[in-house]
């Protein structure tokens, strides 16, 4: 039985003051919830109040991104060690986003992928097809391709701990989600290709997100899918009652 996970990605948005207000307006919501993972992915600033905002209430931090080396002449980068002294467990990793606009490549989200298991960082692994890709019917291969890159040089134990989000790039930040069914579908398909890559077992232990205009409204719908484990939301997890309704409406399958 896979936990599931729901993670707000916060991207270009909020001061560590607004961070701060966001999880006192959240207060108590989740602290009796248990069996999913409830996760705020805030950016680097704000990430060192929050660290304390955040204790015992339920949520875990994590990062958008981050460098594939401990330390160096990289002006501008964070190190993972940096993220895990201030209490960062999560930090995703080749976002559409940083693919597009920041040269982020399947070789660097593979090498960050391995930095970030080797720090103790849960890596959130985005993949996902542009539009059109999916309309030539590339879906498969593009998921497939991305899969195999990231996942590259893993372990078979440290594969588990990793989480997949598929982000139909398309479908981010447009109001357009893909059918419930058609996430299910790639879900799948990304799952059977963690199997060839490792076994069954690790197919079945990988925890896979959807994400792209996820709401409180159709949260519940993707979440019975077989083969999707939760949800990266942008949008929609900028509001804390909104953030605290996904979790709800996730958490009732
Ligand atoms: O990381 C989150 C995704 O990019 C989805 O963003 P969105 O929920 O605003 O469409």
């Amino acid at each position: 039985m896979r936990k599931p996970i729901v993670a707000g990605n916060w991207k270009m948005y909020k001061t560590p003051s607004e961070a701060v207000n966001f999880v006192r307006e959240v207060g108590n919501s989740f602290v009796s919830v248990t069996g999913i993972d409830i996760v705020i992915c805030a950016p680097f600033t704000a990430l060192d109040r929050l660290g304390e905002a955040v204790a015992g209430k339920n949520m875990a931090l994590g990062a958008q991104n981050m460098h594939f080396l401990k330390e160096g002449a990289f002006t501008g980068e964070i190190a993972p060690g940096m993220l895990v002294e201030l209490g960062v467990k999560y930090v995703i990793i080749g976002h559409s986003e940083r693919r597009q606009f920041f040269n982020e490549t399947d070789e660097s989200v593979n090498m960050k992928v391995k930095a970030a298991l080797a720090a103790g960082l849960v890596p959130i692994v985005c993949v996902g097809e542009k539009l059109a890709e999916r309309e030539v019917g590339d879906t498969f291969k593009v998921v497939d391709a991305q899969t195999r890159a990231a996942f590259a040089g893993v372990s078979q134990e440290q594969a588990k701990d990793i989480v997949i989000a598929y982000e139909p790039i398309w479908a981010i930040g447009t109001g357009k989600t893909a059918t419930a069914q058609d996430a299910n579908e790639v879900c799948a398909h990304i799952r059977q290709t963690v199997g060839t890559l490792y076994d069954g077992e690790t197919a079945q232990a990988i925890r896979i997100q959807y994400g792209g205009s996820v709401k409180p409204e159709n949260i519940a719908e993707l979440m019975e899918q077989p083969h999707i484990d939760g949800a990266l939301v942008g949008g929609a997890s900028l509001q804390p009652q909104s953030f605290v309704a996904l979790v709800q409406a996730a958490h009732k399958q």
